[in-house]
């Protein structure tokens, strides 16, 4: 079993080169999603927006509470990373998805890597391609940075650099919101206090850059397909254009709902593993990108997790005769290649028996696994 973030996918490799998107007037039909494979349908007419949270509020806490435990996702505003920092990382980000394609493919992951830049791994899953590409950085991006600008390539990873210890910061400054929101404390979770080396020296994010081109058939093409984070949670800025929709489960409003940008704003996603570690009490949010026709679209997804030495199992104050013990413990890397091998299956592959029967014996219909579509 791999211990390293980087090593999760070596037993299953992707091998799916981008193409380069920009100078097609037609959808080619490799890009045509039918509407059965859950191509972009209009919203539901009437809908509850997304939460927005600023953290500057007294009441954020309890905001927060509600957020995790119903819709999965909400926007922070008021949450302390500066907006110069936000906008350096979005100059990264165009600058390198702006570089012809043969220098962009320079820095091409490895089918069996993690780090780098190509097509969204969960493409494999899916009849067909996605209307976007992508660059993975997990550590430091320097040997690709170097690679192809050799001359400013400091200033890059700089940005990169300082646009981490935000999101470290603010991710762990979240977390213990959420968990909070939930009454559970470090003392509750015996990794959060413990600094030894390989608890703090190992990467525990991913950084992954999105672009997705103008579009000349919008409607039939998907920007990125319906999933959810692998993640404790996500933490993500996405550029002036909005294409983020998050399915709202359940009740008369069920449906995609469009999660619009907000200028200096965040979106916050719980991710499958803090669904795991509050013992199904907060739903990780089924999300997906749409494209549009005449503007390109960046997103910014810092994906954080745990410590890579360290197994995440249910809280125990979540778990009690009425609440059965519904996942078992898995860390980070090996629950990557449980969703590399199983997508959309890979919550209920970790799912306990007893648990299941449980939910299915109390006709429980909520959102609590993972149903993409
Ligand atoms: C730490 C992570 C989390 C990954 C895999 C690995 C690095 C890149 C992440 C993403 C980013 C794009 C969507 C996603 C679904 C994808 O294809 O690559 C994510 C995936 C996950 O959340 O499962
Ligand atoms: O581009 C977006 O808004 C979504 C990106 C995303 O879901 C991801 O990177 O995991
Ligand atoms: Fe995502």
């Amino acid at each position: 079993m791999p211990s390293k973030l980087a090593d999760a996918f070596r037993s299953h490799p992707v091998d799916i080169q981008p193409k380069n998107l920009h100078d097609l007037k037609e959808l080619p039909d490799s890009y045509q999603w039918s509407a059965d494979q859950d191509r972009p349908e209009p919203e539901p007419a009437h809908h509850e927006p997304v939460p927005v949270i600023d953290l500057s509020d007294p009441n954020a806490l309890e905001e927060i509470g509600h957020a995790c435990t119903t819709w999965g996702v909400f926007q922070v505003v008021n949450h302390g990373v500066p907006a110069a920092v936000l906008d350096r990382m979005e100059d990264v980000a165009k600058s390198f998805f702006s570089l012809p394609a043969h220098q962009k493919l320079k820095a091409a992951r490895s089918p069996d890597g993690i780090s780098g830049y190509g097509l969204a791994r969960i493409s494999s899953f899916f009849p067909k391609l996605m209307w976007s590409e992508g660059f993975t950085m997990v550590g430091s991006p320097l040997e690709h940075f170097h690679t192809i600008w050799p001359h400013h390539y400091t200033r890059f990873c700089d940005s990169v650099e300082e646009y981490d210890k935000q999101m470290q910061n603010l991710a762990q400054t979240l977390m213990w919101l959420m968990l909070g929101s939930l009454g559970i404390t470090k003392e509750d979770l015996n990794w959060a206090n413990n600094n030894s080396n390989s608890t703090t020296t190992n990467p525990r994010a991913a950084i992954q850059l999105n672009h997705y081109p103008a579009c000349p058939d919008p409607d039939r093409a998907m920007g990125l397909a319906p999933h959810t984070d692998s993640t404790l949670v996500t933490i993500l800025h996405q550029s002036n254009t909005s294409g983020l929709q998050v399915l709202r489960a359940g009740g008369g409003t069920a449906g995609w709902v469009t999660v619009p940008p907000i200028r200096g704003g965040l979106v916050v996603h719980i991710g499958d593993l803090l669904h795991i570690l509050s013992n199904g009490l907060c739903p990780s949010v089924v999300h997906r990108a749409v494209v549009n026709r005449d503007r390109n679209r960046i997103s910014i997804a810092y994906l954080h997790g745990p410590p890579s030495n360290v197994r995440i199992s249910p809280v125990q104050k979540l778990v009690g005769p009425s609440q059965p013990q519904m996942y078992r413990a898995v860390t980070w890397t090996e629950y990557l290649g449980t969703k590399a091998k199983h997508f959309d299956k890979a919550l209920s592959s970790v799912r306990l028996c007893a648990a299941a029967e449980a939910k299915d014996h109390n006709n429980n219909n909520n959102n609590n696994g993972v149903q993409v579509g």
